[in-house]
């Protein structure tokens, strides 16, 4: 199928083209067939149903809904009866009938009003809570499991916005909350869907009765659906281009000044820009180029949906638009011209039957009597209500219809998103795959058989086995054997692996032996942290081949006759190809701290802890129960913080913090104060009182101190909670909000989130409180700390660093060398660094890399001999100390 290019504004959208009949609506009718609605419906309503408390709230909002279905109608009904006695008065049965006619009539909009009300407060609101949670448990979980290369796929990325924003765009054209779940949004339209057709298929029903004993009826009737059809076709011909959910297209924007412009806009706006436009002196330029750009540009820039609806109500007339609007205006002209054109009478408005007594015949004619003109006239308002009121529902209808397939599509994605497995593949999946293959009647181990490291590498099948007759070592041995890899999306081309700069790694090859020290030398971009990121299994190699190196430790044995067996002080060393290991228990093996760390928008405590996720769950765990057990518990646990705290040099500066290790690193977004009409009056800035507008001088003062007021509750709520914090802790300070001490005037608050690192930490020190995590991995499994003797339990062997000095001062950096290096021999540690000296003199591998090669690898002694790279570089960075 070809493209369509159309140009909007600075926009290029290209659309899967549709030949000119291929038309919204037809095309959508052929998505109802080829669709399979029905099975989102199932699978929707059985997720729904097995939430617990919802089968039942689901049923009754479901009966209410069809009883509100039918009540339209019902007022329909009423209303002709109403008008019927009004139209045919007769003395006798009249007061009583109308009375009870118009109670009927009274009680379905009550009843309409209450049922709405029971709906939207006792059945909706609750239901919807319970499905949103339900699926945002299932969001989180696709978010939080998705590996670096399937989380970082565009692709994949557009279909996580679209099918998670999906509920928040529809919720905002919904009635309902606007918090609504996608989930809850498409049960809701499909429920409506449902009762529209009641109410349209009840109303035709009434409207039928009525029209069949009217002249015009049939030729009302078939105007009205018209109309109805054409609005709609009329609508969807209008939405079709450029909306969501109906056909393929996508568009780009290549202006140079527009992104420019763009650019400018975002980098003014944003903080962590400020000092460098500041100590620039980049503001005045930045807003001349803003300026210049936007006035180039002109009308043709702006927010791409902007652009598109200005373009689509710039669309010419088309034939749809004369057809529309002057059909709304028939029922009228036929009345009009009944009125001056009486119709001779039929056979079924019989004499027997004269027009006074008949209210469904339009018989308005001049000369008529006064009852009789009553009686039409109110016949012909009936006819104009219910005409209209048929064409709404069936407007409706189709609307729902659309409306409704649209959400069923979405659903669908939602659920396919869901279901995306991720590239790197667990060890498990690989041997489960291999062994439906071989169709082994045997059940695949399962991940809880398996206890120990050691043991599963007996079980694998590649591997190589070797012995060492050096000391006996702790930690794991690392194999790289010619491996290559270029990220996802690099570009690939045919040439050989040596001509092809795409790729990040080229044939690399080295051995670590279990305890070792590796450290990665290199220039920028030579593929040094790809190395980790490859041991880590972020990625996995496109070529060659990663082992790890299981010690296992022979134990001296005595046999029956008392002989020993086993060497002393050896190792064996078990190869296993890494892709075979499970991911969950590879990485649990390792610790890493990446170049690129990150805090997470939680409290210091927190960020430490989850260097190792269990003991996070226990510290969760223990601060949200108040038994004694747990209070010794959680002490423990923030020991073990405080202990890893310490390794990662952060302590220090934590404790000094007014909240300490409860200090809360960066709001998350969503949960700042809120403030309002604050901010008006004006600003102090260095004894100069600044105008911020609209507020008069005596309002000024009133509201610097309601503002005053408010900002001493909002510290005192904080105050309150981290005292209550603190007595159920019975240790430690916690708090959600963080306060500075100002001195003079007490507590200030202090806007949290309003810099990158929340409480203004340095980068060191940020870098610290990530070295404390790594450092917290890398200490006693044991979630309570339980290790009194101060043994190494951890199941951490191997430790990663990238760049973990870069931001800390020589003395730090010192500290940080000395902590590691106690660790020598007990685990394997690989460092990528620049930095020549202490590290790499005592390194037992240096690897040189150089362009995704690797050029020179050896010891430091071995590496100067030779004469290369490495000692240039050594020479250079020594004779700057000397000179
Ligand atoms: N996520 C990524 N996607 C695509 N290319 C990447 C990605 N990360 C790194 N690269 C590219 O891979 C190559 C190796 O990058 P890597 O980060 O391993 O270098 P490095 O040696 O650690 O550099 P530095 O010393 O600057 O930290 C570089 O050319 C880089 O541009």
């Amino acid at each position: 199928m070809t493209l369509k290019h159309t140009r909007v504004g600075v926009w290029h959208v290209f659309q899967e083209n549709q030949t000119e009949h291929e038309t919204s609506w037809t095309s959508s009718w052929s998505t109802w067939t080829t669709f399979n609605y029905s099975r989102v419906v199932v699978r929707l309503l059985r997720d729904i149903v097995q939430i617990p408390k919802c089968r039942l709230l689901l049923a009754t909002y479901i009966v209410v809904q069809i009883c509100l279905g039918f009540l339209p109608a019902l007022s329909l009904h009423y209303s002709s009866q109403l008008l019927d006695i009004l139209s045919t008065p007769s003395p006798s049965t009249a007061p009583q009938h109308l009375f009870l006619t118009a109670l009927a009539r009274f009680s379905c909009t009550v009843l309409s009003l209450l049922l709405s009300h029971l709906s939207q407060t006792h059945l909706l609101n609750p239901l919807n809570h319970l499905i949103r949670q339900h699926f945002s448990f299932k969001q989180f979980h696709l978010l939080s499991r998705l590996d670096v290369p399937t989380f970082t796929d565009p692709h994949l990325q557009n279909q996580i916005q679209q099918a998670f924003s999906a509920s928040s765009l529809s919720s905002s054209s919904s009635s309902s909350s606007s918090s609504s779940s996608l989930a809850m949004i498409t049960l809701e339209s499909t429920l409506k869907l449902l009762t529209t057709f009641i109410h349209l298929s009840s109303q035709l029903l009434i409207l039928t009765r009525l029209f069949h004993s009217t002249p015009d009826g049939s030729l009302l009737f078939t105007i009205s659906l018209a109309h109805s059809m054409l609005t709609w076709a009329y609508n969807n011909q209008r939405d079709w281009i450029f909306s969501a959910g109906s056909g393929i297209w996508g568009a780009t924007t290549r202006s140079k000044k527009f992104l420019r412009m763009q650019g400018l806009k975002q980098a003014v706006s944003m903080e962590r820009h400020r000092k460098e436009i500041v100590a620039g002196d980049m503001g005045g330029f930045m807003y001349r180029e803003f300026t210049r750009c936007s006035t180039l540009l002109g009308r043709s820039a702006g927010d791409f949906f902007a652009l598109i609806a200005e373009y689509r109500s710039s669309q010419n007339l088309g034939f749809l638009d004369f057809l529309r609007e002057p059909m709304a205006e028939l029922p009228l002209i036929i009345y009009i011209f009944r009125f001056l054109f009486p119709p001779p009478p039929s056979s079924h408005t019989t004499s027997s039957q004269p027009p006074s007594q008949s209210p469904n015949i339009i018989s308005i004619a001049p000369g008529t009597t006064a009852a009789t003109e009553t009686a039409s006239l109110l016949t012909l308002t009936l006819i104009s209500t219910t005409t209209a009121s048929l064409s709404s529902t069936l407007l409706s209808f189709l609307t729902s219809l659309e409306d409704t397939k649209r959400k069923w599509e979405e659903a669908d994605r939602f659920y396919k998103v869901l279901e995306v497995g991720n590239r790197v593949k667990d060890g498990y999946e690989d041997e489960d795959e291999e062994e439906d293959e071989a169709e082994s009647p045997e059940e695949p181990t399962s991940p809880s058989e398996t206890t120990s490291w050691e043991e599963k590498s007996e079980v694998r099948t590649q591997t190589t086995t070797t012995k060492t007759t050096t000391t006996q070592r702790r930690g794991l041995g690392i194999q790289f054997i010619n491996v290559s890899f270029r990220y996802p999306g690099s570009s690939s081309s045919s040439s050989p692996i040596n001509d092809d700069n795409s790729w990040a790694l080229r044939n690399v090859s080295f051995e670590i032996q279990p305890g070792g020290l590796c450290v990665l030398l290199g220039t920028n971009g030579s593929g040094k942290s790809t190395i980790l990121k490859l041991l880590m299994r972020l990625y996995d190699p496109d070529e060659g081949e990663i082992r790890i190196g299981v010690p296992i430790v022979e134990e001296e044995e005595e046999n029956e006759k008392g002989e020993k067996r086993g060497e002393v002080g050896t190792s064996t060393v078990t190869w296993i190809p890494i892709h075979q290991f499970r991911l969950e228990e590879l990485r649990r093996r390792m610790a890493v701290l990446f170049q690129d760390y990150t805090l997470f928008p939680l409290t210091i405590q927190e960020n430490i802890a989850l260097g190792d996720p269990e003991l996070a769950a226990a510290l969760f765990s223990s601060s949200s129960s108040s038994s004694s057990s747990s209070s010794t518990a959680l002490q423990k646990i923030t020991q073990k913080i405080h202990q890893a705290s310490v390794l990662g040099g952060s302590h220090s500066f934590v404790a000094r913090l007014p909240e300490g290790y409860d200090t809360i690193v960066e709001r998350p977004n969503g949960t700042g104060d809120v403030w309002s009409g604050v901010g008006l009056g004006s600003y102090e800035g260095d004894g100069q009182e600044v105008g911020m507008g609209g507020v008069e001088e005596d309002q000024e003062e009133e509201d610097e101190g309601a503002f005053e007021r408010i900002r001493r509750a909002m510290i005192w709520l904080g105050e309150k909670e981290r005292r209550k914090r603190e007595r159920k802790k019975g240790l430690g300070r916690m708090g959600g909000s963080m306060y500075a001490h100002d001195g003079d005037e007490g507590y200030d608050a202090i806007p949290i989130g309003s810099s990158e690192w929340g409480f203004g930490l340095s980068g060191g020190q940020v870098q610290r409180i990530a070295l404390s995590r790594t450092f917290l991995r890398s200490l006693s499994s044991s979630p309570t700390g339980d290790d009194s003797e101060g043994n190494d339990k951890t199941d951490v062997s191997l430790l990663l660093f990238d760049e973990p000095s870069a931001s800390l001062d020589p003395q730090a950096e010192h500290d940080l060398f000395e902590r590691l290096r106690m660790l020598r021999g007990e685990k394997t540690m690989v460092f990528s660094s620049h930095r020549f000296g202490r590290l790499t003199r005592g390194a037992d591998l240096i690897l040189y890399i150089h362009n995704s090669l690797v050029i020179e690898s050896g010891s430091h002694t071995e590496l100067l001999e030779k004469g290369g790279e490495y000692a240039r570089i050594w020479g250079l960075s020594k004779r700057a100390f000397e000179e």
